[in-house]
């Protein structure tokens, strides 16, 4: 047989385009003798040349004219170069360094292909003697293999083309599934932890994809502003939803018994030890554990956490035995603990350890507008658990609550309304006046900073000051209550006769 032939059907068996490029290559370069030989294919965007060696890093723009290959690209014809030619090729950094080996009696033949056809699919660069390469394209057995490599190339490339296509649009569905579930979640979250603002948006999803990592995760926010919510809500959306979820707060318990709580203990390790106890570390085997204020940890026990956490081991106050336990951590603190870090009472390697997933909690001032929201919620929460069907809040009672400075952020808003809707008849409204008297508006909060040392400097006649003061006090209420002196008298705790009489001699006209 025909040795062309013969390594025709070699090439017919192989089914990646890479190797069949290779085989190729090295049959027609050894079997011409030539000097180079390369296959030059375009990139998937179609914009570039690239050799199919990938050691080589030569790349070659298809509109950069200043290289042979873009006018064989678009004129579809091969090109014969000699030494003598090469010289108007010199621009071209890349095609100079391929074309540096050129003899004397060599010729460089650019060829595209297939063969005598428009569409260029791939360009065959070889560097040869002269005749040897201007006779082999007269070889019709050699032409006859070169068309069975681009049939085989065309086929070859279009399947892995196909097959890419396909994992890209897999991928894609895979990652709108993905951004839906996120959602879908994201949505049920908005149900337990409650709020439209910006800043809530934010917050669930980072819970979320806290959620779906197996990073520590650190919640720092202020008192009552949800973090245990939180924690609950990282466990819960984790893949150890169905273990346990086990909670501590470090402030809550003294110091000595937060080791043997956390690690457990062995029968006889101190007095009153009757029996072996298990931890809580060794019952979040599965779950997760909550570290609530973690800054309160001691530095010993700062120093025996980092080791759990590092090799998943631990050992019981008075054991002798190793135990592991696969718990994911989740820290709250209302602390700076970067702070605690420089001080040196918390340890800097726990504190990396623990920030793998920081979230911080927004303060209730920062999201005024969910506070309708959340009022809703707690009033439901208050008709389900007391069996009432309390009708929310009045508006009035929510622009009040929208004034209030929420110190002890979500939580002082839940006892409030608890309150509000414990003073309220059911079926009825919760109004401004059943928890006013709980509560200073934000203005008067404001008021009363007037006495800070630089405004107090300034007060030269100290009848005159006082006397704006008050005034601005029942102006501000008035206002708040729309004119309503009953109500604002009832508020500052003085008769409605006390307060008209205030308004007179102050000169204060209905809002
Ligand atoms: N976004 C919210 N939606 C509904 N309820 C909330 C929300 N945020 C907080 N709460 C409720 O407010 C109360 C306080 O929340 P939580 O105990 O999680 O706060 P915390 O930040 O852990 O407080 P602390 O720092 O004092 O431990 C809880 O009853 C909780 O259910």
């Amino acid at each position: 047989m025909n040795r062309w032939l013969t390594y025709a059907t070699d090439l017919v068996g192989i089914r990646k385009p890479q190797q069949l490029a290779t085989l190729f290559i090295d049959t027609v370069s050894r079997e011409l003798d030539l000097d180079t030989c390369l296959l030059l294919v375009p990139s998937a965007d179609g914009r570039t040349l690239v050799p199919h060696r990938s050691d080589l890093e030569m790349v070659w723009s298809v509109t950069d004219f200043d290289c042979p290959f873009a006018h064989v690209l678009q004129s579809s014809k091969p090109m014969a170069l000699s030494l003598d030619s090469l010289v108007f090729w010199q621009s071209n950094r890349a095609f100079v360094q391929l074309t540096e080996s050129v003899g004397l009696f060599d010729v460089v033949r650019i060829v595209p292909l297939p063969l005598n056809q428009d569409v260029v699919k791939t360009v065959l660069f070889m560097v040869g003697e002269a005749d040897h390469l201007q006779q082999i394209f007269s070889d019709d057995d050699f032409c006859r293999y070169v068309d069975v490599f681009s049939q085989q190339w065309a086929l070859l490339t279009d399947i892995e083309r196909e097959e890419q296509n396909q994992r890209d649009l897999r991928e894609s569905l895979f990652d709108v599934e993905r951004a839906r579930q996120q959602q879908r979640l994201t949505d049920t979250l908005s149900q337990t932890l409650v709020g439209q603002s910006q800043p809530m948006v934010k917050l669930r999803e980072q819970i979320v994809s806290a959620a779906g990592s197996q990073l520590s995760v650190m919640i720092q926010g202020d008192t009552g502003t949800g973090k245990e919510l939180v924690a609950q809500a990282v466990h819960d959306l984790s893949e150890r939803a169905n273990q346990p979820f086990i909670a501590i707060n470090c402030a809550a318990i003294p110091e000595n018994l937060l080791e043997s709580e956390l690690f457990g203990y062995s029968k006889g390790a101190f007095s009153g030890a009757e029996a072996d106890k298990q931890g809580l570390i060794a019952q979040a085997n599965g779950g997760t554990l909550f570290l609530d204020e973690i800054g309160d940890m001691p530095l010993v026990l700062q120093a025996k956490l980092l080791r759990v956490l590092e090799t998943r081991t631990f050992r019981p106050v008075g054991g002798k035995e190793e135990q592991t336990s696969d718990f994911r951590l989740v820290s709250a603190t209302h602390v700076n603990l970067l702070g605690q870090v420089r001080q040196k009472a918390f340890r800097q390697d726990l504190y990396y350890r623990l920030f793998q997933y920081p979230i911080t909690v927004p303060c209730l001032t920062e999201r005024i507008d969910d506070i309708a929201l959340l009022s809703q919620h707690f009033v439901q929460l208050f008709n389900d658990s007391h069996g009432t069907q309390i009708r929310g809040l009045n508006y009035k009672a929510i622009d009040c609550l929208k004034q209030h400075s929420f110190n002890g952020n979500v939580r002082e808003l839940k006892h409030l309304i608890e309150f509000g809707c414990a003073q309220t008849q059911d079926g009825h409204e919760v109004q401004v006046s059943s928890f006013i008297h709980r509560i200073l508006p934000r203005e008067e909060v404001n008021l009363f900073q007037v006495e800070e040392p630089e405004s107090c400097t300034v007060i030269k006649d100290l009848k005159q000051a006082i006397q704006d003061f008050e005034s601005k006090i029942i102006r501000e209420r008035l206002r708040l209550f729309s004119g309503d002196r009953a109500k604002a008298a009832e508020s500052l705790g003085i008769p409605k006769r006390t307060l008209a009489y205030k308004c007179q001699k102050l000169e204060i006209k209905a809002p």
